[in-house]
């Protein structure tokens, strides 16, 4: 008999997948059990156009049976089988696939999905294997035949005596090194577990010899093991289920038996697609942000199935960012077994997937919204930041996806609002959607700034989370309207009478410009107000950067240090004005200690840090005197 050399690229790509392509071993026995499903696939296939044969399920299933004393795992079918030609093609050159070609020449379609398409998995059995032998009788053939390889020199075949159609792969495990343990692949609990982590879904039961215990008959406290034989696997996946057999309870279960959390899921999305693209898919949205969702250990991403077989724990590009929290599974049939990581990141398919996904999640959202305002608001209150963040990352880019999903405060409605509903509402001739930012609902409702706008009757939006002011930066109008700080400079308000500010900066230049030397850089200019009403002061900015986003930028651990230009603003018809041009006239050191006790004062109202404190009790104490 003589050995056949492998190609000559085979053998570079063999030695290439089996120390790089797989980082787990274990995958081995998902491959084998997939050729194994997929040839008896063929056999389903072809009996479906040829009378004379016919597809009794009852005897198709995968069997792996294992040695301990010889150190060998079989795995055995009752598929299609190879002849000696599809041995040494299919076996003796790697990247050629035999289901490829099968596909290819029955025009296979729709429903019709046969897993293995790069011609690679077979070999990965030399991972844990030195010796692999292939024992296989094809249909419609009166002779058997055996290959066998030790994965380095080449393959053998010669005839052999084989009574069924089929296949039956005999790995001779390799001996344990110091790094790697091989014995465990000849515990049943070992394989199991594997066969349930990637190929529970296999539609062909797989089934073991499996050691149980009993009572030995007669005695109350001996024992006996006792071998039976087992389905592993659970064979139909509950997202190929048809929906309307399916419950609630079907679904929780689903979600609980995959850890996806320990909450129940606010919302579960049954979906499939046939057209450009085909597959099936579950997708959970959770109650509770999960207790590491904001940590690095939490990875973004669902399972990815090629057609019952997990092909990849969590696939982050089938989800967007901004939908992170989202969990699940997705199977196709239009995706390769052996797909590596980066190729998938360019695949077509997974694209089209992916874009699939995200529209079903946004109408889904959209509809809880409003559906069950509660149920959505109490989903915002866990995702409602990653919304926002989704937004100010793609620098608006997602805002068609995203900006009808946001909520906030109204200070009308006192609850949470969507920007629509405010739209809808804003009086004919306001012209910006006004929003306070804080960092509470409290503090907003007491600050200086927001009065105005609210005599005016108008609606403010509070902004309490740090991502909002980013966010909406970006977003930057909703339905054409602007979006406007109640701290920014012009608030699109006319001025009333009363209260007309230009005349009175013009009035009081003196003033103004001695309280804007006493404070220097702190501040850009001082002014009379226009939106105070009750307050003496406050602060509000020029220019992009507003006074909460300075707040935020500069607790974040590389403060990059920027400064919002601010504007002090006094508030004319307030008792301490009549005192400050008072003390202008006649006592400089006066008016020094009244604009640095007010700028503080207006520092404080806005949550910020007061440079000396120090200084400013001293002032207080002064004043008291
Ligand atoms: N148990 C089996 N019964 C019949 N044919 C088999 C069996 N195992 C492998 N083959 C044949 O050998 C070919 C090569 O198998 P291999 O696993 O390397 O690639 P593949 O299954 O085609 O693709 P993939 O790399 O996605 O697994 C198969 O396409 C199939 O034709």
């Amino acid at each position: 008999m003589t050995t056949k050399q492998f190609k000559a690229e085979s053998k570079r790509l063999l030695d290439l997948m089996v120390n790089s392509i797989y980082t787990h071993k274990e995958i081995f026995l998902r491959e084998l059990i997939s050729n194994a499903s997929d040839a008896i696939d063929k056999i389903y296939y072809k009996a479906l156009t040829d009378d004379s044969l016919s597809f009794e399920k009852d005897n198709y299933f995968i069997k792996i049976d294992i040695d301990k004393d010889e150190r060998t795992l079989k795995i055995s079918d009752a598929g299609i089988g190879m002849t000696k030609e599809a041995l040494e093609d299919n076996l003796g050159v790697i990247a050629k696939s035999g289901s490829f070609a099968f596909k290819k020449e029955n025009e296979i379609k729709d429903g019709h999905d046969i897993i293995g398409q790069f011609g690679v998995g077979f070999y990965s059995a030399f991972m844990v294997a030195d010796n692999v032998t292939v024992i296989s009788k094809a249909l419609g053939s009166d002779e058997a035949y055996k290959w066998e390889s030790d994965g380095i020199e080449g393959y053998t075949i010669e005839p052999c005596e084989k009574d069924s159609v089929g296949t039956v792969i005999i790995l001779k495990l390799k001996e344990n090194t110091e790094d790697e343990n091989f014995d465990e692949y000849l515990e049943e609990y070992r394989l199991k577990s594997i066969v349930k982590k990637y190929s529970d879904f296999v539609r062909y039961p797989i089934k073991m010899d499996i050691t149980e215990r009993k009572l030995k008959e007669g005695s109350e406290d001996e024992y006996e093991d006792y071998v039976e034989e087992q389905i592993v696997n659970s064979m139909v996946p509950i997202w190929k289920k048809n929906k309307r057999e399916l419950t609630k309870e079907d679904y929780e279960n689903f979600y609980a038996e995959k850890h996806y959390g320990f909450d129940k899921p606010i919302k579960y999305i049954h979906t499939s697609a046939d057209g450009a693209v085909s597959y099936n898919a579950i997708l959970f949205i959770p109650e509770k942000t999960p207790y590491d969702f904001y940590t690095k250990e939490y990875k973004k991403g669902l399972e990815l199935y090629s057609n019952g077989v997990m092909i990849m724990e969590t696939c982050e590009d089938l989800l967007p960012d901004y939908f992170n929290f989202v969990k699940g599974i997705v199977d196709s049939e239009d995706l390769s077994l052996n797909i590596s990581r980066e190729i998938l990141q360019h695949d077509r398919q997974l694209k089209l997937i992916a874009k699939n996904i995200k529209t079903k999640i946004k109408n889904e959202l959209n509809k809880l919204l409003k559906n069950d305002r509660e149920k959505y608001e109490e989903f915002y209150k866990s995702f409602g930041r990653q919304l926002k963040y989704g937004i100010y990352s793609g620098y608006g880019s997602n805002k068609d996806d995203l900006q009808d999903l946001l909520m906030f405060y109204s200070s009308k409605e006192k609850k949470m609002v969507t920007l629509d509903e405010y739209t809808s509402r804003m009086p004919e001739e306001q012209k910006y959607i006004y929003y306070a930012a804080g960092d509470s609902i409290d503090r907003i409702e007491k600050s200086p700034q927001t009065e105005l706008v609210l005599d005016k009757g108008y609606e403010i939006l509070y902004f309490t989370d740090d991502v909002d002011e980013f966010a909406i930066r970006m977003l930057m109008n909703y339905k054409e309207k602007e979006f406007k700080s109640v701290s920014s400079g012009d608030l699109g308000i006319e001025a009333e009478n009363e209260n007309d500010s230009s005349a009175t900066d013009e009035e009081n230049k003196d003033l103004f410009g001695k309280m804007k030397d006493i404070l220097g850089d702190k501040i850009k200019v001082v002014k009379a107000s226009k939106r105070l009403k009750k307050h003496p002061v406050c602060l509000s900015n020029e220019g992009e950067l507003s006074i909460e986003m300075e707040k935020i930028l500069s607790a974040m651990p590389d403060n990059p240090n920027m400064k919002a230009d601010k504007v002090l603003e006094i508030n004319p018809n307030h008792e301490v004005f009549a005192a400050l041009k008072e003390a202008t006239e006649q006592d400089e050191e006066k008016l020094e200690l009244y604009t640095k006790l007010l700028y503080n004062q207006a520092l404080l109202i806005e949550g910020l840090p007061i440079e000396d404190p120090v200084e400013f009790t001293n002032n207080i104490c002064k004043i008291m005197k």
